[in-house]
Order: structure tokens, then sequence, then C-alpha cells
């Protein structure tokens, strides 16, 4: 069975768990994430361990966002680790993301528009008046402007950042729950069945997963779920 394209978000406090997560979901998911909790306490190490020796794909998430001479060094130095994926924050502007396309030629830059966790309210509070989507498309754009090929938004802004960038981009959502699940710390969420059919290439799902009790037999149902959306 093919697996899903699917980021399976490896918040854990420890590399045991984390490992234990990945090889449960591996089987069934494309990729796996690692993010700031293993990343800070473990380092550069935290890559192996988990990608082990099923050749997952890795997505290091470590959302960068400083000048572009302080990005550009971080990007060269988390490179060599060859992760597949590596995000860096748009609101950075577009010498900061072009910074990160340059010392990182081996590995995809995605850009973060607006976090998932942001309400409209949130927005505005912190000074990007209008609507969510009109900030997303906005760094969209220059983000790919910027030599970005990925993208990170909310399920919400899918239809809306793809007709802005094109088919060639890969679009990255997390804020993804199934049906009836808390969204948490989440404000703008959709379905996983919804944001591919929306035209998202990958979806990150955390807790719906991991804090399940079984995350392989979890992210195996997801996955199934989402090959009747869009059968191959
Ligand atoms: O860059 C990300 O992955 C990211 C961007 C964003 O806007 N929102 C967001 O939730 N994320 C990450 O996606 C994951 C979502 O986890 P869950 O809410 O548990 O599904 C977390 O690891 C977040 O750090």
């Amino acid at each position: 069975m093919t697996p899903a394209p699917i980021a399976v978000a490896l918040d854990a406090p420890d590399l045991e768990t984390a490992a234990r997560w990945a090889a449960l979901v591996t089987p069934h998911v494309t990729t796996v994430k690692i993010g700031l909790e293993l990343y800070l306490r473990y380092g550069p190490d935290v890559i192996a361990s988990v990608r082990g020796a099923s050749g997952v794909q890795v997505f290091l998430d470590l959302k960068l966002h400083d000048i572009p001479n302080t990005v550009a060094g971080a990007a060269k130095a988390v490179s060599r680790l060859r992760p597949a994926i590596l995000t860096v924050h748009a609101a950075g502007g577009p010498a900061m993301i072009r910074a990160a396309v340059e010392a990182a030629p081996d590995t995809q830059i995605a850009a973060v528009t607006v976090l998932t966790s942001l309400s409209e309210a949130d927005l505005s509070r912190i000074g990007l008046a209008g609507p969510a989507s009109d900030a997303v498309r906005r760094l969209a754009a220059l983000s790919v402007e910027s030599g970005a090929t990925a993208l990170v938004c909310s399920p919400h802004e899918v239809v809306d950042v793809r007709s802005e960038v094109g088919p060639g981009i890969t679009l990255i959502t997390p804020g993804v729950r199934p049906a009836g699940a808390d969204s948490q710390d989440q404000a703008r969420v959709a379905t996983p069945e919804q944001a591919l059919a929306d035209g998202a290439d990958l979806l990150v799902i955390g807790r719906p997963i991991t804090a399940s009790p079984d995350p392989g037999a979890t992210a195996a149902a997801i996955a199934s779920s989402l090959r009747r959306t869009i059968p191959s």
C-alpha cells in the first residue's frame, strides 16, 4: 500500500517515544516531522534516531526567523543532516527566505505563512488587519518569489494559495483534525479529507495520531480514508 501524504508531528518529550511513534506510523505515511521540542533537547542526533532504517522522509520544523545572515548560517548548519524539508517563517521577509534557499540547496525550504493557531481576532491584535486568507496569500506570493518551493498554511487557505502560486509548489497543511476531534490550540482547522480534496500536498498531523491509544492503527485509518478521498 502506498504511504499517504501525511507528516506525523513527533512532538514527543523524549527520543524513545518519538522513535516508537516513528516506527509505528512509517508504514502508513510518507513523512515524519521533528520540531523544536525534540531538536532543542537532543540536537542533530535526533534525525538519525528517528529516521532509523525505514528511509522515511524527515521534515525538520525549526521555523527559522532572524536576519538573513543568521538564517543562512542556521540553514547551512542543518542542511548537512539532509532533511527533506526545513521551515522558515515567511514574515522574515524576502531576503531571509532567499538566504535559506541558497544556504540549503538540497533541502526544500517551506515558508510558514500564518500559524494555524492564530484566529482572525489574534491577527488583528498583532496588527495584521483583514482576513487571514489575505495575509496568507501575500506571504505565499512573496515566499515563492524569494525561492521557496513549499508553503505552510491552514487547510482554509489551500484553494486561495493554490490559485496564487500555481501547481508546482508543495502546499503543507497543519491544523488538521479528523471529524469530531478536539481542535486543541489550533484555530483554523479542517478534516484530512477536506484538506486533501482542496489541494494540499502534505498534511501535518500530530496529536490526533500520537495521542491516540494506537498511533499505528490511527495513522493507517486516516491513510485509508485519504485513499478513498483521492483514489490513485
Ligand atoms: O510548521 C508547522 O509544521 C506548523 C505550522 C503551523 O502554522 N501550525 C502548526 O501546527 N505547525 C506544526 O504542526 C504540528 C501540529 O500538531 P497537532 O496540532 O498536534 O496536529 C505541530 O508540530 C506544529 O508545530
